[in-house]
């Protein structure tokens, strides 16, 4: 066995390893990866990047249907999936040079293709190879938490893992999960071919303020999406050459394909974790808030920590430990200003606290304020005036958090991030001049909002008056 020194040493190659990877061995760290499947991770190979594509693909069909609105003769689209596919394929393999082997050897970076197991508090073997490091990070990521449900097992059901290798579209597919992984998955099928039927144990996107995913759920439910609230599995069947799930309330749901999206599940096992030291919870590894685990030499990153599931908290969480790591600076995580987004269209978007977080936190003095898009002349143009922007304020007008559902919500949510994350008030945002005609306009009247009641009541109109006579 041969055996490696160095500075640092990931483990995973995902959107959080490779982060720290890339961003350690340029600052001069003598760096080590080992990552035992696909470099990119979830996000490239099985997540965000061809989710991301298929729901484009099928964009361009419903815009093909929807045209007519325009004038424009609308049709119904004829859809190749397997051409579908080629692209989502596509996509993945024109990002993947970024992630692979090869730049990260050009980095110098030393990658090792095998899952690696800790075999002490500060030694871990890959491939025959054992690694000693100054700091190790421990970054593998998730996968698919498959609920116990009697039955499921038994079944050839679909995750996020098998989806995006199908090649041709699925009959009537049952989603099992109403989160993002539910939502985006069911109506990127439906639009493009498949009956859908969601089956959601509680309702759909729950982590979501309910008044922009009522949004959501009419356009999904307008085209053609049977959205079962409210609707517990109990058990799952084969029926014919399809799938049938059980529900507790004694309904049976038949379809030709079962997608589970039930949530995630750390990737923790065989990692020799008891071997290092380093402490688990039920959610995935047990970290601090500067992403230091119970072994002193050991961080960890990303979805394994069962923190947000997000690329982007990957992201922050790499820049969190280089930190520390590298220049012993104390930096800590921070979610005061997160976002989020749902890419259905329209989108949902989502940054810092959402109003019922917000009461909770801050009580009775919270205050809403709301612009739907229909009083959004850009909005009328595209003939896309679903959905409102809606702002979550202190009494004195302080932004705790934005949630936008509608057009290009994942885009428009950028000024509201950097609003929530700078602390900033409404009149920061009333007071720019913002280009006519946009879509960015219908928060700035959100925001303005904030002053209708002082601006245009009685003590404005007498003061107005009162100048007046001096005129
Ligand atoms: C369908 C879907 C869509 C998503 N869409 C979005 C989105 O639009 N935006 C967004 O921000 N997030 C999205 N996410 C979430 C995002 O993909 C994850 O949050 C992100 O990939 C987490 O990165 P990570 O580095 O923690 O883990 P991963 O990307 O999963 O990487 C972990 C890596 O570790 C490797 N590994 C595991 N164990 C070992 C071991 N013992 N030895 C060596 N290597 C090991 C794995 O093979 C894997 O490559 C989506 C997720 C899914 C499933
Ligand atoms: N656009 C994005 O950023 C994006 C897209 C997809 C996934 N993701 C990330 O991946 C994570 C996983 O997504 P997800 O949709 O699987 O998970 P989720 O945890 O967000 O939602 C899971 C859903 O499944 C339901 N559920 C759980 N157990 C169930 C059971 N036994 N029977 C029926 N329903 C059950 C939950 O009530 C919930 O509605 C997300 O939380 C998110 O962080 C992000």
């Amino acid at each position: 066995m041969s055996a490696i020194n160095c500075d640092l040493c990931v483990i995973g190659a995902g959107s959080g390893g490779l982060s720290v990877a890339a961003g350690a061995a340029q600052m001069g760290a003598d760096t080590v990866l080992i990552e035992r499947g696909a470099m990119g991770g979830d996000c490239l190979n099985s997540g965000c990047v061809p989710s991301k594509s298929l729901l484009a693909a099928a964009k361009a069909a419903e815009s093909l249907r929807r045209a007519g609105r325009f004038g424009v003769n609308g049709h119904e689209p004829s859809i190749d999936f397997a051409q579908v596919h080629g692209h989502v394929r596509g996509v993945i393999d024109s990002i993947a040079p970024h992630d692979s082997q090869e730049r990260f050897e050009g980095l110098g970076v030393r990658v090792i293709r095998a899952a690696a197991r800790f075999t002490g508090p500060d030694a871990v073997e890959a491939g025959g190879i054992t690694v000693r490091a100054r700091r190790f990070v421990l970054a593998t990521g998730s996968r698919p938490a498959v609920p116990p449900l009697p039955g499921l097992d038994a079944l050839p059901f679909l995750t996020n893992e098998t989806l995006f290798e199908r090649t041709a579209a699925p009959e009537h597919l049952l989603v099992l999960g109403g989160g993002p992984i539910g939502v985006e998955m069911a109506q990127a099928h439906r639009r493009l071919g498949a009956r859908v039927t969601m089956l959601v144990r509680s309702r759909l996107l729950p982590k979501d303020d309910p008044e922009l995913v009522e949004v959501l759920r009419r356009r999904l439910s307008a085209e053609g999406v049977a959205i079962l609230e409210g609707a517990a599995a109990a058990q799952a069947e084969r029926a014919g050459n399809g799938v049938a799930v059980l529900l507790e309330d004694g309904r049976r749901i038949e379809g030709s394909d079962l997608l589970v999206a039930t949530g995630r599940a750390p990737n923790l096992e065989d990692l020799g974790l008891d071997a290092a030291g380093i402490a688990v919870t039920k959610k995935g590894v047990k970290v601090d808030a500067r992403l230091r685990t119970t072994n002193r030499h050991v961080f960890a990153v990303g979805d394994v920590t069962g923190g947000p599931a997000f690329t982007h908290v990957a992201g922050q969480h790499a820049s969190v430990v280089i930190k520390n790591a590298l220049f012993r600076l104390p930096a800590k995580v921070d979610y005061a200003a997160l976002p989020w987004v749902t890419y259905a269209e329209p989108e949902l978007a989502q940054v810092g606290l959402t109003e019922a977080a917000a009461r909770e936190r801050h009580g009775d003095g919270v205050r809403a304020l709301t612009a739907p898009f229909a009083g959004n002349d850009r909005a009328r143009t595209e003939a896309e005036t679903e959905g409102l922007v809606k702002l979550v304020v202190t009494k004195r007008g302080r932004l705790l958090g934005a949630g936008i559902a509608g057009p290009h919500a994942g885009e428009q949510i950028a000024l509201w991030c950097l609003a929530v994350a700078k602390r900033m008030g409404v009149g920061d945002v009333a007071n720019l001049t913002l280009p006519y005609p946009t879509l960015a306009e219908a928060g700035k009247r959100a925001a303005g909002s904030f002053y209708t009641p002082t601006l245009f009541g009685p003590r404005t109109r007498g003061l107005v008056r009162f100048l007046g006579w001096f005129g």
